[in-house]
């Protein structure tokens, strides 16, 4: 199989003066470079401007973060270790609101510093971080490939498959959720046909998703968002898979704008709509979707879409990143531990616990 020639990311030297190398995906499909990022603030930079996006990586990413914050300290006494840990956390926490998997890396970056504070001087903790950091990259490796494994025993031989947005290797340490169960199909020699939404205002599935399938040789058609419900209606989708940024206790599952309406228009055809995530992307302290945090965008990535004004001056844009699809509509959720199918509250929890 084809391997993207470049890691999404990837940590370059030691905790005291290394840094995070990683894709910058604004300039894709067009320029493969990557970023050198040296400090937190380009990090935090990076998140907010999609040039590291998906939910798993900008988890990932905040954990390389969280080590570069600290790479300063390391003389400091332990209640100077403290403020800047806490500040640094909260630094990045701002970088963006709704994929969960942020705040889920920061959360297990800071209960591991808290703990080693106990034990170890403050000299000797960004080493652990940084080893922290690496251990939550190679497990969304693993994640990415069960997540394949169990997709793919879902999807025919023959089948024409539908995503939005990008949850691929680009979107994870690498395989990706949703492309990894057709990058399993494909291991396993099934035909596909992927059906690619460009996902407006900021073209993730057109830049991201139809090179991630075009470098490994699968058959993609690329389409405006618009066109998904007439696709279906001529027959040429039997399963969508999706990914995921936040999924509630109740299964409600928010993702890139966009998502509810192809999830809405596979209900009225009659066609299973799967969403792709691991363990980490649910947040069950949330019990229904309408309180997870909408990021909103600017309104500059709607009127200037396409490298040129496309909207009259002073025209009023509304612009989340996000939508959330609800629980009905999702036939199965398909994790590393296996696919939660139906999805209700008491399968969630059967499987999370
Ligand atoms: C495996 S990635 C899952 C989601 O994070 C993905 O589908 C998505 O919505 C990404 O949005 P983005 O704004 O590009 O970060």
């Amino acid at each position: 199989m084809t391997k993207i020639p470049v890691e999404t990311m990837r940590w370059l030297g030691d905790h005291v003066t290394g840094s995070l190398s990683l894709i910058d995906q604004t300039r894709l499909p067009l320029e493969l470079v990557e970023l050198n990022c040296t400090d937190v603030g380009m990090v935090w930079e990076a998140i907010k401007q999609l040039r590291v996006r998906g939910a798993p990586a900008i988890g990932i990413a905040a954990a390389y973060g969280v080590v570069l914050g600290m790479q300063q300290v390391t003389g400091s006494t332990p209640e100077a270790f403290d403020a800047h840990l806490t500040k640094t956390i909260e630094y990045l926490a701002g970088s963006r609101p709704t994929a969960v998997n942020l705040f889920w890396a920061l959360d297990r970056m800071r209960r591991l510093a808290n703990k080693l504070r106990a034990e170890h001087l403050p000299q000797q903790i960004p080493a652990l971080l940084l080893k922290e950091a690496k251990a939550i990259h190679d497990e969304d490796r693993q994640l990415c490939r069960a997540i394949g494994r169990f997709g793919a025993e879902l999807i025919a031989s023959g089948s024409g498959v539908l995503t939005h947005c990008n949850a691929g290797g680009l979107a994870t340490a690498e395989y990706g959720t949703a492309l990894s169960v057709f990058f399993t199909c494909q291991d396993q020699g099934k035909s596909l046909k992927v059906f690619v939404d460009e996902t407006r205002p900021l073209l993730q599935g057109a830049r991201l998703t139809a090179w991630e399938l075009a470098q490994r040789g699968i058959d993609a058609t690329l389409i405006c968002d618009n066109m998904a419900g007439q696709v279906m209606r001529e027959g040429k989708i039997q399963a969508v898979v999706v990914g995921a940024d936040r999924i509630t206790a109740n299964g409600d599952t928010a993702n890139k704008i966009g998502t509810y309406s192809v999830a809405v228009l596979a209900h009225a055809h009659g066609i299973p709509f799967y969403v792709a995530a691991p363990t980490t992307t649910f947040d069950l302290t949330l019990p229904t979707g309408d309180l997870i945090p909408i990021e909103q965008r600017a309104a500059t990535e709607i009127t200037h879409g396409f490298g040129r004004q496309t909207a009259p001056d002073g025209i009023s844009v509304y612009n989340p990143a996000f939508d959330v699809t609800p629980a009905r509509l999702i036939r199965g959720i398909i994790t590393e531990r296996g696919v939660i199918d139906p999805v209700n509250e008491e399968n969630i929890r059967k499987v999370l616990m």
